[in-house]
């Protein structure tokens, strides 16, 4: 796709995520090697791999949170690199462990995000209302975050991510530490959000692959070994565990 600055702002692009040849080398370690992908406006894309496969790696290089040795990342259509901020103003991301301050309430908090993003204060209050009801934060939303559950923390993050109401979301492990009924609400959750976003999921949980994503991107050992539909993984989590086994054999 040829991206113009014309294009770019008179029509909403068609691809949403870019990775375009990513890479990431610590000494002659590849964290993430030659990592290309893009996913077009609208589709929920799983992203997985065994522990240190180099998922979160790449999901920092998409998000302009780590500079990629090589290659470039684009968020609809904005170079992650020279139009940082336009690329960050289409992104809401949810990081492995992101930061939080635990002696602010998820009321300051959020309201401080919404400052640093220059939200205007009306649409700040419509979204603060927005998140709090979506991500279930009502009952906490003057309790200081040191004091809450995992589960609310992670709920936390999520809403900054959904704060400014962007099209492009990547989450990294979503619902990692959660209990089942907090992993049945934040996958309601991204169910509800796949019907108007375009989002890169990275998960251990292969049932939320088949409940939330018609694509499954698979990286072992830093390298993309696997791009295709969920269902030619198999339609069962069995089936798809086993693929995932086979795909994902390390090869030192
Ligand atoms: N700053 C760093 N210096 C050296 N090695 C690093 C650094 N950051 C990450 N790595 C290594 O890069 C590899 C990929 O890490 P990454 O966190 O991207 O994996 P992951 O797929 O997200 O794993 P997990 O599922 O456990 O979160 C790992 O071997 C990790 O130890």
């Amino acid at each position: 796709m040829i991206h113009t600055d014309e294009n770019q702002h008179d029509q909403q692009p068609d691809l949403m995520i870019e990775a375009i040849g990513l890479g990431k080398f610590y000494g002659d370690f590849a964290a993430a090697q030659n990592i290309s992908f893009a996913v077009p406006r609208g589709q929920v894309c799983a992203f997985l791999g065994p522990n240190g496969a180099g998922k979160s790696t790449t999901m920092k290089m998409l998000t302009g949170y780590l500079a990629p040795c090589e290659g470039e990342a684009r968020i609809a259509g904005f170079d992650g690199d020279s139009d940082r901020l336009k690329a960050a103003d289409r992104l809401g991301y949810l990081p492995e462990n992101g930061p939080l301050y635990p002696e602010m309430t998820p009321l300051s908090f959020l309201s401080y995000v919404g400052e640093t993003r220059c939200l205007g204060s009306a649409f700040l209050n419509e979204r603060l209302d927005y998140v709090a009801r979506m991500c279930s934060l009502k009952e906490v939303w003057h309790k200081p975050i040191g004091k809450l559950s995992r589960g609310f923390r992670q709920r936390i993050g999520m809403a900054q991510a959904l704060l400014h109401d962007p099209d492009v979301l990547i989450l990294d492990e979503p619902t990692s530490g959660l209990d089942p009924n907090q992993v049945r609400g934040v996958r309601e959750l991204i169910e509800e959000l796949a019907e108007t976003k375009t989002i890169l999921l990275s998960t251990h949980i292969l049932r939320e692959v088949h409940a939330c994503c018609s694509r499954v991107l698979l990286i072992n050992e830093g390298r993309l070994v696997f791009d295709g539909p969920t269902s030619e993984l198999g339609d069962s989590d069995d089936v798809l565990e086993g693929k995932f086994h086979e795909l994902t054999l390390v090869t030192a």
